[in-house]
C-alpha cells in the first residue's frame, strides 16, 4: 500500500484517499494535536494509588517532544501545535507537556477520570480498567485550531471533545490525519461510566475516507468494526504486550511487542500513536512505524504517568532509519 498524496482541502466524501508524511525537514513538518489535558485518579481495591496528568495529547505531546529534540532545538519552537482545553482547576500546568504546550482556559473545570483497576487483567487484551469521567471541560471547536496548514494531525480526545466538525477541520488543515479511536467511540453514563457506540452510527463515520490511520486498542475494535473500517483507512489494533496489528483494504500484518513490565497502563495507547507517528515522519513503513510505536507504549506502561524516556532509548531510530528504503511510507 502506498500513501502518497499532496496538502488538499478538496477531499470529496468516498474518495480513495491516499497521504504522505514527508521525510524532508523544515516547516511544512509541522504537526497538529488535538484532545484536552485532563486529571487522573488511580484507584486500586477501592483506595487512591496515584493521581497524575493525563489526556492523551498529555502522553502524545510528551513521546513527540521525546522524539524530536533536535528539531524543536532548531527551529526554537517545538515542531508541532497543541490544542487542548483545561479548566482553572487544572493542577499540572508546570509538567513538562503542558508547560512546553499550554492549553486553552476554560469556565468549565478540567476533565477527570477516576480509573478503577482491576487487580489481575484476564489477557493481554482484556480491559485492565474501568473508567469514569468525573468532570468534564468544553469541547475543542474548529474555530480553535489555528488557522494554518500542517503536515500531520493527531485527533486524540478522550472525553467526546473532539467535535465531528473539528476533526473535519483538522482534516482541511492537516496533510495527513490519524486519529485514536477513543475520540471518536466513547459514551457517558448518567454516572460517568466510559462505555462505546459503534462508530457507524456516529457522525464522524462519513470522514473515515479522509482520514489516513484509526488506532483502537482490542477492546474498542470490535465498535470500530475493523472490517468495514479498513476499506476506508488504515487500522491499527494496539494489542497490550502482544504489540499491535494493522489492517488495511487487501492485507494486514502483525508487529511484535517489546518486553515491558507494566507497572501503569495508561497511556500506552496514546505513547503508542505518537510513535507510530513519529514513525512515519521519520520516513518509516507503517510497520515499522508500528514497531516504534510498541516501543513507546511498552516505555509508557513501565512508568507511572506521562513517562520520562532515556535518550539512549531513542537509539531505536538509528536501526529504524538503517531499515528504511526511501521517503515515501510503502507497507
Ligand atoms: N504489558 C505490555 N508490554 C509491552 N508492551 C505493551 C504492554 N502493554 C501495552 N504495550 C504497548 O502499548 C501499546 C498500546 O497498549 P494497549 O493495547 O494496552 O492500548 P490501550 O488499551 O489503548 O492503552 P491505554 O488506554 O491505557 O492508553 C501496545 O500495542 C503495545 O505496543
Ligand atoms: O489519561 C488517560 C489516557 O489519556 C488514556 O488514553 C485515556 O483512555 C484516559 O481516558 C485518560 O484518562
Amino acid at each position: 500500500m502506498l500513501l502518497a498524496a499532496e496538502p488538499d482541502d478538496a477531499h470529496e466524501e468516498g474518495e480513495n484517499q491516499q497521504l504522505l508524511i514527508t521525510t524532508k525537514g523544515g516547516p511544512g513538518l509541522e504537526g497538529l494535536v488535538v484532545g484536552s489535558y485532563c486529571h487522573d485518579v488511580l484507584i486500586r481495591g477501592g483506595r487512591v494509588v496515584g493521581e497524575t496528568l493525563g489526556g492523551a495529547a498529555a502522553f502524545v505531546s510528551n513521546v513527540l517532544d521525546a522524539a524530536s529534540p533536535q528539531d524543536a532545538a532548531l527551529n526554537g519552537t517545538a515542531p508541532f501545535v497543541v490544542v487542548a482545553k483545561v479548566g482553572h482547576d487544572f493542577v499540572y500546568a508546570s509538567a513538562p507537556a503542558p508547560a512546553r504546550h499550554p492549553p486553552l482556559l476554560c469556565a468549565s473545570p478540567t476533565t477527570s477520570f477516576h480509573a478503577q483497576f482491576s487487580e489481575t487483567a484476564a489477557s493481554a487484551h482484556a480491559p485492565d480498567r474501568e473508567l469514569r469521567r468525573v468532570r468534564a471541560c468544553d469541547p475543542i471547536y474548529p474555530a480553535d485550531l489555528p488557522d494554518r496548514r500542517f503536515a500531520y494531525g493527531l485527533a486524540v480526545g478522550v472525553a467526546g471533545e473532539v467535535l465531528p466538525e473539528t476533526l473535519e477541520r483538522m482534516i482541511r488543515l492537516c496533510r495527513a490525519v490519524l486519529v485514536d479511536a477513543q475520540a471518536l467511540i466513547r459514551a457517558f453514563d448518567g454516572d460517568g461510566a466510559v462505555g462505546h457506540v459503534a462508530l457507524d452510527d456516529t457522525p464522524y463515520a462519513r470522514l473515515l475516507p479522509r482520514v489516513a490511520f484509526v488506532k483502537a486498542s482490542s477492546e474498542e475494535a470490535p465498535y470500530v468494526g475493523v472490517e468495514t473500517t479498513r476499506q476506508r483507512c488504515c487500522v491499527i489494533v494496539t494489542e497490550g504486550r502482544d504489540g499491535c496489528r494493522l489492517y488495511w483494504d487487501g492485507g494486514e500484518a502483525r508487529v511484535a511487542p517489546f518486553p515491558a513490565v507494566q507497572v501503569d497502563p495508561t497511556g500506552a495507547g496514546d505513547s503508542f500513536l505518537a510513535g507510530f507517528a513519529t514513525g512515519l515522519l521519520w520516513g518509516l513503513s507503517a510497520t515499522d512505524a508500528a514497531l516504534l510505536g510498541n516501543f513507546f507504549g511498552a516505555a509508557a506502561v513501565s512508568q507511572v504517568g506521562v513517562p520520562t524516556f532515556h535518550p539512549k532509548m531513542l537509539q531505536l531510530k538509528k536501526y529504524l532509519k538503517r531499515r528504511q528504503q526511501n521517503d515515501i511510507v510503502r507497507v
